[in-house]
């Protein structure tokens, strides 16, 4: 079976790392780590949330894609992906819809594509809120071009994603499961609204 690339995308607080730690912890999946010159939030850790870097450090990875989002760098590396795709047949990395577009146009069948949702989005301030989140931080990425362009399916991805409500969580682990069940078995997922 060719490994899989989990890429997991969506608005800010709508559940993509939670959703990324839960197949690494349930299914035979790696995390993909990407870079970012965000500083650390309270708790995270260099080399496993993320590889922190500072302006002049970013610039010396090999990017298959990078971005700034709200005023920050992030990238994934060739490195890193190749690093993933070692130790388990399936790697899921956090993407905005952006990079998740680059990935589905690079690696095509490889790539799935699941875009998050929450049905109000007031809800993705309390959960940021919850999260422990820097109400300045906050204020930057909700007034940046790429909190409102996430928020909402690009053209680029329908018919190519498949769409993940995230309102309730034990819902949205059953829907992971059904999918993992799907993938392990070597089935193809249509794209669309997971049920
Ligand atoms: N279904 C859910 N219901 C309530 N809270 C949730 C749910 N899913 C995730 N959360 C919580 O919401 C917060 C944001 O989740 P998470 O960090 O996974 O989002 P994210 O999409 O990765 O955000 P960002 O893009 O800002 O990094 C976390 O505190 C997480 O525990
Ligand atoms: N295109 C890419 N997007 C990435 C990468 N790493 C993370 N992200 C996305 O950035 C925003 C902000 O992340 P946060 O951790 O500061 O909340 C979010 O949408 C992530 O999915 C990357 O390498 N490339």
């Amino acid at each position: 079976m060719n490994p899989k690339v989990l890429v997991i995308t969506g608005a800010t607080g709508t559940g993509k790392t939670t959703v990324q730690d839960y197949l690494v912890s349930h299914y035979p999946v790696t995390k993909i780590i990407t870079h970012t010159t965000r500083p650390p939030r309270q708790g995270e850790v260099n080399g496993q949330d993320y590889y922190f870097e500072d302006d002049d450090s970013f610039k010396h990875n090999h990017y298959l894609e990078s971005v700034v989002y709200s005023g920050y760098h992030y990238g994934s590396s060739r490195e890193g992906i190749a690093a993933g795709f070692k130790r388990a047949p399936f790697a899921a990395i956090v993407l905005d819809t952006k990079g998740a577009i680059t990935y589905a146009d690079e690696l095509g069948d490889q790539a799935v594509i699941i875009f998050l949702t929450v049905s109000e989005t007031a809800q993705l301030a309390h959960r940021l809120t919850k999260r422990g989140d820097d109400q300045d931080m906050m204020e930057q990425r909700f007034a940046s071009p790429e909190y409102r362009r996430d928020l909402t399916m690009p053209l680029a991805l329908r018919g190519r994603a498949i769409q993940l409500n995230n309102d309730h969580w034990q819902q949205t682990q059953l829907k992971l499961d059904d999918l993992m069940t799907s993938l392990q078995r070597g089935e193809t997922v249509d794209s669309g609204v997971l049920r």
